[in-house]
């Protein structure tokens, strides 16, 4: 590739998704860019060395390759950056994820590559794009974050969700085993106006699971509205977050405004809804909305030999699915919480 094809990067990798040779670019305004592999692209800064740069960055998107939205958002982001007109002054890794699935326009070629991480990708004798893809995302996250240790890392990995939401954005927080959560990081969620927040109550092998556990980052699984075909979205409504990323990226001085805890909707999950067999059955509309409540003691699924109800209390349901792969989670239930001050860092 060539410093005039950066702003093709998405365009070129598709072409390419294999495996684009590595190359080295620099921009205007001093920032060096390399291309680290097909999709996946590396920004320092020329303040990189200065305390101002304290920050790395992962933004990653497309892990689901029909999830359009925040790719075309990132792609936008990227053009910014090498036309000039946002000047990223942090080290930044981005990623576009499964460029084989974005081709396909499907949500997966092989395997769900949103459940290969954390060494997941290596069980077993099985070999398929999303697991060669898992591992080599691995590795260039480590790459970026191994860098250096006094940055404060952070990863936001981008998507939309399959049917629509009753909060149209929110974000997935990664199991907490110190059950605190990162001030700043909500502060940042809050400022883009994403104020719906689902706390994880387990480690899982997802992407913003494993920057958090393998490298302490400050991660995150955002989604942003349902997803659609590329040319099909209205990214005006991802406007207040490409701006909250764009002033993470520019600002080293930038501070989100101070959380106000009582604005954020909290839910934690109380349930996971596993598929055990093809025998799996919701006893819901799979239409039914992210965050549709069902009242206590409700059915909500049966298998061979068990069944899936509501505990004593409300519970909402976020990403239900009968279609999951066998051993895969075809729900989530969740209850309303409050993140009280003590609980943040
Ligand atoms: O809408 C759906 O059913 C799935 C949307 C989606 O891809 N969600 C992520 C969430 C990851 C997490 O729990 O952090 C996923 O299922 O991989
Ligand atoms: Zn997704």
């Amino acid at each position: 590739m060539n410093t005039g094809q950066l702003t093709d990067f998405l365009t070129i990798s598709r072409a390419n998704p294999h495996g684009l040779a590595p190359s080295q670019h620099h921009l205007a305004c001093g920032s060096r860019i390399e291309v680290w592999d097909s999709g996946v692209l590396y920004l320092e800064p020329a303040s990189s060395q200065d305390v101002s740069s304290n920050k790395d960055i992962i933004i990653s998107c497309g892990i689901h390759g029909n999830e359009t939205a925040p790719i075309e958002m990132c792609e936008r982001l990227l053009k910014q950056i090498v036309t000039g007109q946002l000047v990223c002054q942090q080290r930044l890794l981005l990623i576009f994820g499964n460029l084989e699935g974005m081709n396909l326009a499907v949500r997966e070629v092989d395997e769900n590559l949103n459940r290969l991480f954390c060494g997941e990708h290596a069980k077993g004798q099985i070999s398929n794009n999303e697991r060669r893809r898992a591992a080599k995302l691995e590795h260039y996250v480590s790459r970026f974050y191994q860098a250096r240790s006094t940055a404060i890392r952070l990863h936001y990995d981008l998507h939309t969700a399959i049917r629509a939401s009753k909060y149209e954005q929110f974000a997935v927080y990664p199991y907490q085993a110190s059950n605190t959560y990162s001030r700043r990081l909500l502060a940042f969620l809050a400022n883009a106006d994403i104020k719906t927040i689902l706390l994880s109550h387990a480690p899982a092998t997802t992407f913003s699971c494993y920057s958090a556990q393998y490298f302490a980052a400050e991660s995150l699984t955002i989604e942003l509205g349902k997803v659609a075909p590329f040319g099909k979205n209205d990214l005006s409504r991802l406007a207040c977050l490409h701006a909250s990323l764009k002033n993470e990226l520019n600002d080293s001085e930038w501070q989100p405004q101070p959380l106000a805890l009582n604005k954020l909707r909290v839910f934690k999950v109380c349930q996971e809804i596993i598929k055990h067999s093809e025998q799996f059955c919701l006893h819901f509309s799979e239409d039914v909305a992210n965050f549709s409540a069902f009242a206590p003691n409700s059915l909500l699924a049966s298998d061979e030999h068990r069944c899936w109800c509501v505990g004593a209390q409300e519970e909402v349901v976020i990403f239900p699915n009968a279609a999951v792969a066998v051993s895969h989670r075809a729900a989530l239930m969740a209850v309303v919480t409050e993140l009280t001050d003590k609980m943040l860092n």
